[in-house]
């Protein structure tokens, strides 16, 4: 049965990961890509927050169950700048060429507690298992509507892991009918453009509003790996990218791979996208990572270390690889995520976020939801999460970050300063580590707020790259 399932999948992904990780570890890292989203000012954004939050996924007015005092608390607790805010599309077009006004204004709500507080806003338009009509209950899949559900009469079972339902006929039906794969249904990708423009008509607009994530860990059916990435999956994504050009010219589109396989470390298949928009293309590359031996509830210890550490080294070389394929993008981890009871769990996700420090990437951990993969408990209570992620990192950068690194008491970072950009290099300080007031060498202080944790700096107008470093005063 089950267990079964998991012996097999574990062995399917050892041998994956350590083809992956022989071949990666052959080639030396790879250089990171140098791009980065840029804020309106002009600086590189180091992206840091949270997937908010699973718990949108069933709700019936499709909000997250999340406060702004939560908000507040994160904010406080972590420093954190950017959220992966979950949408659905069942909930922006209800009917068929219907958008809901109400559900957008509940969505600009929330985005208006994120800008308030400096937050960067990247609306994810998330499925799993492609809708909550699989299934009678409404609870296995979420994401898209019930009238573009077409599974054809053919069945989806019951089973413990939900990952299985993805081999249910009804299920794969319900994709290949999505992706048009059946020529039956060409009207379904139409209306999911349609849905996308309708959100970038409506936050076009909103600075908050940086990214749109086009579709969470699509899934190709009975099309598996490049023949479906390279061809329904990148031309979905031309289709939608081009239809929220006509309304938004300037919001970053990310695309992500397939979830089968690249989740676990290996290569992805996605096409290029052409942006319609004037001037430099705004796409970026939003892949996930979830180590299988991890998954299947083995720690970050052991064995179970070294597969996943190929993983990493396996999914690094490969996201930046792709990242490189769709024109030289920024790349946004727009998941990873565990357990953190797991042994070894927090070394896992310092080293999952020393991975996209070095890569240039932005991360959105998953997720904010309470319980033993979040930051707080069920009451609020703060998990050993929280201290984890609470560490120095430079929020927005005057130039271009060359490399940086971090520990709670010292941030040490080189970087490309662009004498075009006025607004000053920011950077959040844990209270753990700067209790009091902080020395910068290399750089002027313009302000330390000991109550927001915001350090900003200027480096006087010089040629090549700066290194600044911030301790604190004992
Ligand atoms: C077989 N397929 C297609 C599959 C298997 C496993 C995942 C997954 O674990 N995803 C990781 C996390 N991402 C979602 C939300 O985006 C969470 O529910 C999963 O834990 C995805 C797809």
């Amino acid at each position: 049965g089950v267990r079964r399932i998991r012996i097999v999948s574990l062995v399917v992904a050892a041998t994956l990961v350590l083809a992956g990780g022989v071949a990666a570890a052959l080639r030396s890292d790879p250089e990171p890509s140098g791009v980065y989203l840029r804020d309106e000012q002009g600086r590189a954004l180091i992206l840091r927050g949270f997937n908010t939050a699973s718990s949108a996924k069933s709700t019936p007015d499709g909000m997250p169950e999340f406060t702004e005092d939560q908000l507040d608390r994160e904010h406080a607790d972590m420093g954190t700048n950017f959220v992966r805010f979950l949408i659905s599309w069942r909930s922006v077009e209800p009917e068929p060429g219907v958008y809901s006004r109400e559900y957008l204004d509940r969505v600009a709500e929330r985005v208006g507690w994120y800008a308030e507080r400096g937050y960067h806003v990247m609306l994810d338009m998330h499925q799993d298992l492609w809708s909550g009509a699989i299934t009678p209950d409404g609870r296995t899949g979420n994401g898209a509507p019930a009238w573009a559900t077409y599974m054809d009469g053919m069945p989806v079972g019951e089973h413990e892991m939900w990952e299985q339902y993805y081999l249910d006929a009804g299920v794969i039906r319900a994709f290949d009918n999505f992706w048009n794969t059946t020529g039956e249904h060409p009207e379904l990708v139409e209306h999911y453009a349609g849905a996308w423009r309708a959100v970038a008509e409506r936050f076009a607009d909103d600075p908050a509003v940086i990214a749109y994530d086009l579709m969470n860990e699509p899934y190709g059916g009975t099309l598996q790996g490049p023949v479906f990435e390279a061809g329904p999956l990148t031309s979905t994504y031309q289709r939608t990218a081009d239809a929220i050009r006509t309304v938004d010219q300037d919001t970053w589109v990310c695309v992500a791979p397939q979830a089968m396989g690249t989740n676990w470390g290996t290569p992805s298949g996605l096409g290029k996208i052409d942006d319609a928009r004037e001037g430099d293309p705004r796409i970026a590359y939003c892949p996930h990572i979830y180590p299988l031996p991890m998954d299947l509830g083995g720690g970050y210890e052991g064995t179970s270390r070294t597969l996943v550490d190929a993983t990493v080294d396996s999914w690094r070389a490969n996201a930046q690889r792709t990242a490189d394929a769709l024109g030289g993008v920024p790349i946004v981890l727009g998941e990873f995520g565990l357990d953190t009871t797991l042994p070894g769990a927090l070394d896992f996700v310092d080293r999952m976020y020393a991975t996209a420090a070095e890569m240039g990437a932005g991360v959105s951990y998953w997720s904010r939801d309470p319980g033993p993969w979040g930051p707080y408990e069920e009451d609020g209570t703060p998990r050993n999460l929280v201290a984890a992620l609470d560490t120095p990192y430079p929020r927005a950068v005057a130039g271009t970050p060359v490399t940086w690194t971090a520990q709670v008491d010292r941030l040490e970072l080189t970087y490309r300063p662009d004498p075009a950009v006025g607004a000053p290099t920011e950077i959040h300080l844990p209270r753990r580590g700067f209790p009091g007031g902080v020395d910068v060498a290399g750089a002027d202080i313009v302000d330390w707020n000991q109550q927001t944790r915001l350090l900003t700096v200027r480096t006087p107008a010089g040629s090549g790259d700066v290194t600044l470093t911030v301790t604190p005063i004992r």
